[in-house]
């Protein structure tokens, strides 16, 4: 295969600074955060765990991670203040900008108002987005207030116990462990990047979140989970896949949930949840959504040698647990937030305003006309 060019537009293969959260495929494919290899910490530990990681530089004890649960757990309700704005956005907006506007919300009531208090603002986020984005959404689709708080320990099985008013089963609050370990950290990608620039700048923490769930909504980044969804949701078996997408790369268009900017020849994150998404569909007993998506797969690498990335399988996996597609990204956003904010305290501890230079392409020099004259 040729070797990749990660050079030209879109900063694609400078450095933008240095970081000690996480390498991405250093050697081609690899994904580590600090310095723990992602197929490891999918195997072995809870989305806490990884939270507490990211947050803090280690790896807690068993009573630091008791502890932090228990603060997590704490700190679930909602103020009726932000309560109040979320039943004021319509049924028809996009949870992604219910959780943006939620994020900035709660910053004007909890402001961070100095930098020593930027762990307590990240636990808060950790607890809180569940409940903002199912707040209102229970509330506009069902027309019911649900209480934000749960019996659930963990942040993935609170999730779907807000969302499906029951006890997730042990496979899916499984499932949302490893999406959320997944989706956890990925160096400077967009969202990340868009926090540092904030935080550079040395702006609040609920601006550079607000920043980050912004870039992170596009379809060429967290949003593809859904564009993928939609892609797939129609295709009737795999031979129908096949037609599809020869279709689709005849007419050259993008295929939702393929490449990526960094990875050469494969996203690490790909086959964990690709694994998750087969034992899914055996549990529900249809493996149409999982048997197009291979089919997807083996075409895009056959055709264009581009692989599956961390959104494609996730769209059948979150389908298969009954999640609507709308909160795909949202729950990206959950995961997300450790990563982001592990930027943003690292950007703060050795800063520089982020500001590089553009080569102007525009006219020459020249005087103001006046208006009758243009
Ligand atoms: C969690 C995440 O955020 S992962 C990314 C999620 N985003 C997506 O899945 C959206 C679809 N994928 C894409 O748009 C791109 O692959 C990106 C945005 C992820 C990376 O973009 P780039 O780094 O610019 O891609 P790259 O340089 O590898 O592209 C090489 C070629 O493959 C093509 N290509 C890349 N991805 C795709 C795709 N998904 N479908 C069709 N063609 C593609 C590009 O058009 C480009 O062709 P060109 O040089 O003729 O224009
Ligand atoms: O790194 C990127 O450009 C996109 C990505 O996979 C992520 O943010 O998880």
């Amino acid at each position: 295969m040729a070797e990749k060019k990660l050079s030209g537009a879109g900063l694609r293969g400078q450095s933008a600074g240095e970081t000690a959260l996480c390498t991405v495929g250093k050697s081609g494919s690899g994904l580590t955060y600090r310095g723990y290899d992602i197929k490891e910490l999918a195997e072995k530990v809870s989305f806490e765990e990884v939270a507490y990681l990211l947050a803090k530089g280690e790896l807690p004890t068993q009573s630091q991670l008791d502890d932090y649960r228990k603060r997590l757990k704490s700190l679930r309700v909602l103020p009726q203040e932000v309560k109040d704005v979320l039943e004021r956005i319509p049924k028809s907006a996009h949870p992604m900008d219910v959780m943006r506007t939620g994020c900035s919300m709660l910053g004007n009531l909890e402001t961070e108002e100095s930098f020593d208090e930027a762990d307590d603002h990240i636990e808060r986020f950790l607890a809180t987005f569940p409940g903002i984005v199912l707040y209102w959404y229970r509330f506009t689709h069902d027309g019911v207030r649900i209480d934000t708080d749960s019996e659930e320990e963990s942040i993935g099985a609170h999730f779907l116990r807000l969302l499906h008013d029951k006890k997730p089963s042990q496979l899916h609050a499984d499932v949302m462990n490893t999406s959320l370990i997944l989706y956890a950290e990925h160096e400077f990608n967009a969202s990340t990047f868009t926090a540092r620039v904030c935080a550079s700048t040395l702006s609040d923490i609920h601006s550079c979140v607000t920043g980050a769930i912004g870039s992170l909504r596009g379809p060429l980044h967290g949003g593809a989970n859904e564009a993928a969804m939609e892609l797939i949701e129609d295709m009737k078996d795999a031979e129908d896949a096949e037609k599809t997408l020869m279709g689709m790369l005849e007419r050259k268009e993008k295929i939702m949930g393929f490449g990526h900017a960094i990875y050469k020849e494969f996203d690490p994150r790909n086959d964990i949840i690709k694994a998750w998404s087969k034992k899914l569909s055996e549990e529900v007993g249809d493996s149409r959504l999982y048997d197009v998506s291979v089919r997807c797969e083996e075409v895009m690498w056959r055709e264009k040698k581009l692989f599956p990335n961390a959104d494609f399988f996730h769209a059948s996996a979150y389908n298969y647990m009954g999640i609507p597609t709308k909160l795909f990204t949202p729950i990206f956003v959950m995961s997300r937030v450790t990563g982001w904010t592990a930027h943003v305290k690292e950007q703060r501890a050795n800063n520089r305003i982020i500001r590089p230079s553009a080569d102007y392409t525009g006219p020459e020099a020249r005087p103001v006309p006046a208006i009758g004259d243009r």
